[in-house]
C-alpha cells in the first residue's frame, strides 16, 4: 500500500461497531488533521493539503489564546497514571500525575503508564497521520515535537498550562561523509537532540515536567519551586523552562565539573545556582533529600515525567523515517532515563501499530563513567555503582545511575548491546566527525566509538540504517575541542588536530604556508 493509500485509509469511516471511539474522534484530535490530498496528472493522490485558505488571524489574539478559540468540548478519551516500574500484572498500586510523587511504595522507580486501550481505539495510520499533520506548524502547543504528540505525552493537561519553546522536531542529519569515509556506511544518520532551545535533548522532558508543576501551582499544590542536581544540562533545561513561566528554580552543580557553557545557563536564566564540591552523584543524593523535606519538586529523571517527553526523540525519528523502524539506535547513557525513554517511544509505536518493529538499541558509557557497561559484561549478574573519574564527556561522569533497573529492562527487551570508549577514542570519534562538518559534543564522540566499535566487529553491517542519537550541542563543549586540537592533552595523541598555522603578516611568509598546504591537498586527492 503506497503511503497516499494509507492516508486515505485512515481517513475513511470504519464500522462504529468496530471503533466506537474512533468513529467520533475528539474535535481536539480532528483539529489540525489534513483536511484533503492533492492529486498528480495521473490522478494519484500524494501529499496532504489544506484546501481553503484560512481566514486572517485576529491580531490581538496570541497563539494560546487561539488554542483556547478552539478548545474541545468533547469528553477527552485518554489518561496517564504513575505505577511502579515495571509492576508485575495484578499491581493494584497506582498514582495520579497530580500526586507529588517519585517512588512506589517499595522505593521502586515509577513509569508513566497510558491507557493504551483509550489508545488503541484508533489504528496506526491514524496516529501517524495525526502526527505527521502537526509538523512544522505554529498552532499552540502542536507544533512542539513533544506536544504534536500530546495524547501520548500529558493527555490531560491543559494546553494553556503548557509550558514549551517548541522544543523537539530536530535534525536528523545523514551522515554522509563521515558514514562512508571512517565506516563504509552508507545509511547512517545522526539525530541532533543536542539542536535546540537551550542545547541538548533535556528540553523535551523539561518541557513537560515543569508544565505539569504549572498545572500544579495552579491547582495550589504545595510546589515552591523545581530543583535539580546536574552535570550541566538538566539544569540548563529546567531553569530556562521555568525562567519561561515565572517558576523558581534551584540547581545543584558539582563544582568545577561543568563547561563554562553550561554554568552559566542557570546564571542568566535566574536560577538559584548552588555550586557544591562534590561530584554529580553526591548532588544527586543532597537534592533527593532536600526535595522529600521542603516544597520543591524534583526534576530530574528519576521523575518519569522527564522520560515521556524524551520519549518523543524515538517517535521522531521513526516519522523522519516515514514509519520505517531503522536496524540500530544508539545512546550515550549516564544517569540511564534517555536509552529507556528511547525504547519506550519506540515500543509505544510498535504497540499501537504505527511500525512493526523496533530497533535494537545500544547504550554508549564512557570508560571512566562506565557502571552499566560493567554490569552488562557480567552478564546483567551483579550491578555495582561506582566513583566516576573525570571524563571530557561531562555530562555523563554519573557512577550511580538512578535509571539502571529501566535500562536494564530496556535493553534486554530490545537485544541491546552497551559499549564504552576511553578518553582517547571518544576525543578522535569528535574529531573525526567535526571534520566531516558535523559540530559534535563529548558524549556523541562516546556513541560514535560505540559505533566503531560494533562496526569492526561486524555486528552492524555496512547498510544497516543506524542512527547516533548526538544529546548536546558541540558549542556546549568547546574547551574540550580547544584542548584537543591543541594537542593540549597529557597521553593522547589528538591525531586528528588541526591546530591553526601561525603566520608573520607578510605576503611571502603566507604565500609559502599555503602553497605546502595546497601541495599537501593535491597529494590527498
Ligand atoms: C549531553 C548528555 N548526553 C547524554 C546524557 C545521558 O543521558 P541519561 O542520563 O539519560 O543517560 C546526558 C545526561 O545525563 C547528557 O547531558
Ligand atoms: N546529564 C544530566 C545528568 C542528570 O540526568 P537527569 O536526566 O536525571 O536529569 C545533566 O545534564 O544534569
Amino acid at each position: 500500500m503506497s503511503s497516499s493509500s494509507l492516508f486515505n485509509a485512515s481517513l475513511s469511516p470504519l464500522n462504529p461497531n468496530q471503533h466506537p471511539i474512533r468513529r467520533h474522534p475528539s474535535p481536539s484530535l480532528l483539529r489540525h488533521r489534513p483536511v484533503a490530498v492533492s492529486c498528480t496528472s495521473d490522478g494519484n493522490t500524494t501529499t496532504p493539503i489544506e484546501t481553503s485558505v484560512k481566514p486572517p488571524r485576529r491580531t490581538e489574539n496570541t497563539i494560546r489564546d487561539d488554542a483556547r478559540l478552539h478548545r474541545s468540548t468533547a469528553v477527552n478519551p485518554f489518561s496517564a497514571r504513575y505505577v511502579p516500574f515495571n509492576a508485575p500484572p495484578n499491581s493494584a498500586e497506582h498514582y495520579s500525575l497530580d500526586e507529588i510523587v517519585y517512588r512506589s511504595r517499595s522505593g521502586g522507580l515509577l513509569d508513566v503508564e497510558h491507557d493504551m486501550d483509550a489508545l488503541k481505539h484508533f489504528d496506526g495510520a491514524y496516529w501517524r497521520d495525526l502526527f505527521d499533520s502537526r509538523v512544522g506548524k505554529s498552532t499552540w502547543p502542536y507544533g512542539s515535537g513533544v506536544w504534536s504528540k500530546k495524547e501520548w505525552v500529558l493527555p490531560e493537561i491543559d494546553d494553556d498550562d503548557i509550558v514549551s519553546a517548541f522544543e523537539g522536531n530536530s535534525n536528523l542529519f545523514w551522515a554522509e561523509r563521515f558514514g562512508k569515509q571512517f565506516l563504509e556506511m552508507n545509511d547512517l544518520w545522526v539525530k541532533h537532540c543536542g539542536i535546540s532551545h537551550t542545547g541538548s535533548f533535556k528540553d523535551l522532558g523539561m518541557t513537560v515536567l515543569v508544565s505539569q508543576v504549572n498545572r500544579l501551582r495552579k491547582m495550589n499544590r504545595p510546589v515552591v519551586g523545581v530543583g535539580c542536581a546536574s552535570t550541566g544540562d538538566t539544569s540548563a533545561a529546567l531553569s530556562a523552562y521555568c525562567a519561561a513561566a515565572g517558576i523558581p528554580s534551584i540547581v545543584f552543580l558539582p563544582a568545577n565539573k561543568i563547561s563554562m557553557a553550561q554554568l552559566v545557563q542557570p546564571i542568566a536564566n535566574g536560577a538559584f545556582v548552588l555550586s557544591i564540591d562534590s561530584d554529580f552523584d553526591g548532588c544527586m543524593k543532597l537534592i533527593r533529600e532536600v526535595t522529600s523535606e521542603l516544597p520543591i519538586y524534583l526534576a530530574n529523571s528519576l521523575n518519569s515525567l522527564r522520560l515521556e517527553g524524551q520519549k518523543t526523540a524515538a517517535i521522531e525519528i521513526l516519522q523522519q523515517f516515514d514509519w520505517q523502524a531503522p536496524e540500530w539506535v544508539i545512546v550515550p547513557g549516564g544517569n540511564l532515563g534517555n536509552i529507556y525513554a528511547f525504547y519506550k517511544g519506540f515500543k509505544m509505536c510498535q504497540e499501537l501499530g504505527l511500525v512493526d518493529r523496533i530497533p535494537r538499541l545500544v547504550c554508549a558509557q564512557a570508560a571512566n563513567a562506565n557502571p552499566l557497561y560493567l554490569h552488562y559484561k557480567s552478564g546483567w549478574k551483579d550491578f555495582k555503582p561506582m566513583t566516576a573519574s573525570t571524563t571530557f564527556a561531562s555530562a555523563i561522569q554519573i557512577g550511580d545511575p538512578v535509571s539502571i533497573d529501566r535500562a536494564v529492562y530496556a535493553l534486554k527487551q530490545c537485544d541491546g548491546i552497551v559499549e564504552e570508549a576511553t578518553e582517547e577514542e571518544l576525543m578522535d570519534a569528535m574529531a573525526q566527525a567535526d571534520s566531516t562538518g558535523m559540530f559534535i559534543c563529548p558524549h556523541t564522540g562516546v556513541a560514535l566509538t560505540a559505533l566503531f566499535k560494533l562496526r569492526k566487529q561486524g555486528v552492524i553491517a555496512p547498510t544497516d540504517r543506524t542512527v547516533v542519537v548526538s544529546t548536546a550541542h558541540g558549542l556546549k563543549f568547546t574547551q574540550s575541542k580547544v584542548d584537543y586540537h591543541s594537542k593540549a592533552i597529557p597521553d593522547m595523541a589528538c591525531r586528528f588536530s588541526n591546530p591553526p598555522v601561525e603566520v608573520k603578516a607578510d605576503f611571502g611568509a603566507v604565500m609559502d604556508v599555503l602553497k605546502s598546504y595546497l601541495g599537501s591537498q593535491k597529494l590527498r586527492s
